[in-house]
């Protein structure tokens, strides 16, 4: 059936409604970073609960262009709104965690420090939005599109860490234009996909391939040998995240 994209976001209004209600909840939060997906999860939960949905903006040593697309999107759709900064936080956790390897004397030219400090910001974001949902019995909201689920682009229990999923259907082409379509700012619009975990990141250049070519493989479509290569490797790599954890069925 070809549905409209009016129709298709009101399905999915009413998704978001029958998830509250089986989980015997009140309503739903999501993390707003000034991005496009959080932005289209903020429409749709605003429009699913106007009285009883959030959105926490959670600075970690970013860019201030995040939180000022963000706090344009939080106007844009009128949900209500909170901010919590985590970069002192987040300074002082990573900062015992390594002062206490280097005792151990566990660092050395393989310890992947970078990466660490970028997950631990998403792990921060989850934490907080959960403190935050405990406190008034929402659910999270998670904000990974089709795309990123397909190649596990996304933070293990730290942005994939989450209750429901309301875009996972959609190819990240789609939620520009669903974004379009709710009126999503165009500065959101318009910027390059990013996790923000450090200076000048970009999903693309990260990944080596592109959405478009993410969206043609998950169309079912021919992509260049390359990037076909690049998308199998991210997606059978990242497995794991998409399953429960392992446990043994030795007996
Ligand atoms: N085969 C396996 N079976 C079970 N567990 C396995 C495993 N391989 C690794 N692991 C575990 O998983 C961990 C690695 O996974 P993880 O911690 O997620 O780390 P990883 O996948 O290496 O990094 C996360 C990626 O997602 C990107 N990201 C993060 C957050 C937001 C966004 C965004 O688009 O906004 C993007 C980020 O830039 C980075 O490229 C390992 O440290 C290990 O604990
Ligand atoms: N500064 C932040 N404040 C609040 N939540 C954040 C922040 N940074 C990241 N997040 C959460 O982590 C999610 C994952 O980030 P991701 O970059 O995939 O999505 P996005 O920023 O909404 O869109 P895009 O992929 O186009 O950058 C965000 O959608 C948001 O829910
Ligand atoms: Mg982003």
């Amino acid at each position: 059936m070809n549905r409209t994209i009016e129709e298709k976001i009101n399905l999915t209004v009413q998704w978001l409604r029958e998830k509250v209600d089986e989980s015997h909840t009140r309503g739903i939060v999501v993390g707003i970073s000034g991005g496009i997906d959080s932005a289209l999860v903020a429409f749709l939960i605003k429009r699913a609960f106007p009285n009883n949905s959030l959105g926490i903006i959670l600075p970690c040593k970013s860019n201030p262009k995040d939180r000022e697309d963000a706090l344009k999107v939080v106007e844009a759709c009128g949900i209500e709104h909170m901010e919590v900064e985590l970069s002192e936080i987040h300074d002082i956790l990573l900062g015992s965690v390594v002062a206490e390897m280097r005792k151990k004397e566990l660092i050395d030219d393989h310890t992947n420090l970078r990466l660490s400090d970028a997950n631990l910001r998403a792990r921060l974001r989850m934490s907080t939005i959960y403190s935050v949902a405990n406190s008034l019995n929402y659910i999270v909201a998670g904000t990974d599109n089709a795309a990123e689920i397909h190649t596990g682009y996304f933070t293990k229990y730290g942005d994939g860490g989450v209750d429901i999923v309301p875009i996972a259907n959609l190819k990240k082409r789609e939620v520009y234009e669903w974004a379009k379509h709710l009126g999503v700012p165009q500065s959101v619009i318009d910027r390059a996909p990013s996790a923000g975990l450090w200076e000048g990141q970009t999903d693309e250049s990260e990944m080596g391939t592109t959405y478009d070519m993410v969206d043609d493989v998950l169309s079912g479509k021919e992509v260049p040998e390359k990037d076909r290569l690049i998308i199998e490797k991210l997606h059978q790599r990242s497995e794991h995240k998409r399953r429960m954890p392992d446990k043994p069925s030795v007996f």
